[in-house]
């Protein structure tokens, strides 16, 4: 960002002001998949070439080179996206091209993914930073495995924005009947994952039809968006929403007056002023100020790169985590995950590997219960080992307090990498879906209360004072946060 950029969001958002939650600059991140030649790169090569993304140079050699090779005298767009071929070719490993349009309203990136079944990585880690999904179907096709492996890989990977691509429909007499029918199938699909957001478009991108530019013509009956109509209008999932997140790259002490915490804004917005909680220690202090390269700043939201100054003497390092005191994120030694193998080892079950997320990095063992079915969309209980490019259902156990959102939540701190600390490969991408509570509860052995206490210091440290005076008595253990309060509730009203 330019000094002068960020004078202006200064002057822009006073401290007296509510910081906007969302900025409409913010391009709109799209994933497209599709089976092979179902016309995935003719519809990007489409988009580019209809928005007037395409450079003059490269527009001068797509008409030489497909000139002669396309009966209906179009230019093949396809080899637009030649470039990502020769890379592909190349075996890079993680396998994605982001392409930038734009119309008068709206700029889009689009993640370019392989459609082949061994390169879900490659669509998982697009899916990832997407806010949309563009689902292309062959007309005389209909839905294969393949769209339901896709839809339910961009599902998993938190998309709940599906676009149902109905493509080739010149090649199907755009017949009205075949689009109501796939559509309506893949909206049950859609359904079914949990996704609510769902246009269905007719288009040929071939010919550029319902692609930007509408084709009353061709298909009188079709009154709906076209495909860039539906991107502008689509939201941006905001990793702002929810707390403040900022994890703890580095602590700068430039002299004894000064000390700053730096990291990227990683979810919601702070200003000076408000309460803070340094994580895991619990400790509690006030923003004093933000400071970024050159200016104090009276706010920060997610994305931007700033250092803190909290009002008293804390004890912070790298890897902590500073969050907002009234919507903290989840800490525990125990979380439940889904997750994307990287590596041809795949994910072997109880073994000890390095988890990182943002700044922070941890011991963590990795054990898998369930995998999912691509064919089918349902989870099978897991027997052996993920193999590259499964998608599993893990539970992760930490010797540390381990610190997250839910993915749903916040795409930043619920995501994380698996790395195997032998060779340094990162083997695994995943997202956490939960906590895990700890332990069984209350129960009674002969005289003896058996107390199972959460892996959280606070709550072991209530429940243990208000067992204090049974000591004798208690064995403490592990159990949820909720059951400590609801025991310590009832234990009150005895006392
Ligand atoms: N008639 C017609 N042909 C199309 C249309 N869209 C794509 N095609 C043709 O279908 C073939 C495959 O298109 P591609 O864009 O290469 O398909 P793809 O899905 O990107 O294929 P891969 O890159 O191999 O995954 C090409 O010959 C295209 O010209 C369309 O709307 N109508």
């Amino acid at each position: 960002m330019t000094a002068s950029a960020t004078a202006t969001s200064v002057a822009v958002h006073p401290a007296s002001e509510p910081l906007p939650l969302s900025r409409d600059v913010r391009p709109l991140r799209l994933i497209t998949c599709g089976s092979v030649d179902d016309g995935k790169s003719t519809l990007i090569g489409r988009l580019l070439w209809d928005t007037k993304a395409v450079k003059e140079d490269q527009a001068a050699t797509l008409q030489r080179d497909s000139g002669k090779q396309n009966d209906l005298g179009l230019p093949d767009f396809a080899l637009l996206l030649d470039g990502l071929q020769a890379e592909r070719e190349q075996g890079i490993t993680i396998d994605v091209a982001y392409r930038y349009f734009a119309t008068d309203r709206r700029s889009f990136i689009v993640a370019d993914t392989p459609g082949h079944e061994q390169y879900t990585r490659n669509m998982a880690t697009g899916a990832s930073t997407a806010d949309l999904a563009v689902l292309l179907v062959d007309a005389r096709a209909g839905l294969l495995e393949q769209t339901r492996r896709h839809a339910t890989i961009a599902s998993l990977m938190g998309i709940r924005q599906f676009v149902l691509a109905v493509n080739k429909f010149d090649l199907v007499g755009y017949d009205r009947a075949i689009f109501e029918k796939i559509s309506h199938e893949f909206k049950e699909l859609a359904l079914s994952l949990g996704v609510r957001q769902i246009t269905a478009i007719p288009m040929s991108a071939l010919k550029g039809e319902n692609v930007v530019y509408p084709a009353p013509a061709a298909m009188p009956w079709y009154d709906g968006p076209t495909l860039v109509e539906t991107l502008e209008l689509a939201t941006v999932r905001s990793a702002q929403a929810g707390g403040f997140r900022l994890p703890v790259q580095r602590v700068s002490r430039p002299g004894e007056s000064f000390r700053g915490y730096q990291g990227t804004v990683a979810g919601g917005s702070v200003k000076p002023g408000d309460s803070v909680v340094i994580l895991p220690s619990g400790m509690v202090a006030n923003v004093k100020q933000i400071v970024t390269f050159d200016l104090v700043r009276n706010a920060a939201v997610a994305g931007d790169a700033i250092t803190l100054v909290l009002d008293r003497q804390v004890d912070v390092s790298r890897g902590d985590m500073i969050v907002s005191l009234d919507a903290q994120p989840m800490t525990g030694l125990e979380f439940e995950a889904q997750i994307v193998a990287l590596q041809p080892d795949g994910i072997e079950p109880g073994k000890r590997y390095w988890l990182k997320s943002g700044s922070r990095r941890q011991r963590v063992s990795v054990r898998p219960t369930s995998q999912l079915d691509l064919a089918t969309g349902s989870w099978r209980a897991h027997v052996e080992p993920l193999q590259m490019n499964a998608i599993g259902r893990v539970r992760l156990s930490f010797d540390e307090q381990a610190i997250f959102d839910a993915y749903e939540q916040n795409r930043s701190t619920g995501a994380f990498i698996l790395i195997d600390p032998d060779t340094h490969n990162t083997i695994a991408g995943g997202m956490i879906t939960s906590k895990r509570s700890g332990g069984i509860g209350i129960r009674y052995e002969g005289e003896r209360v058996v107390l199972s206490l959460p892996a959280d210091l606070a709550d072991q440290i209530m429940a243990s004072e208000l067992f204090a005076s049974r000591r004798d008595e208690t064995d403490v253990r592990r159990m949820s946060a909720s059951q400590a309060a609801d025991i310590f509730a009832n234990a009150a009203q005895d006392i």
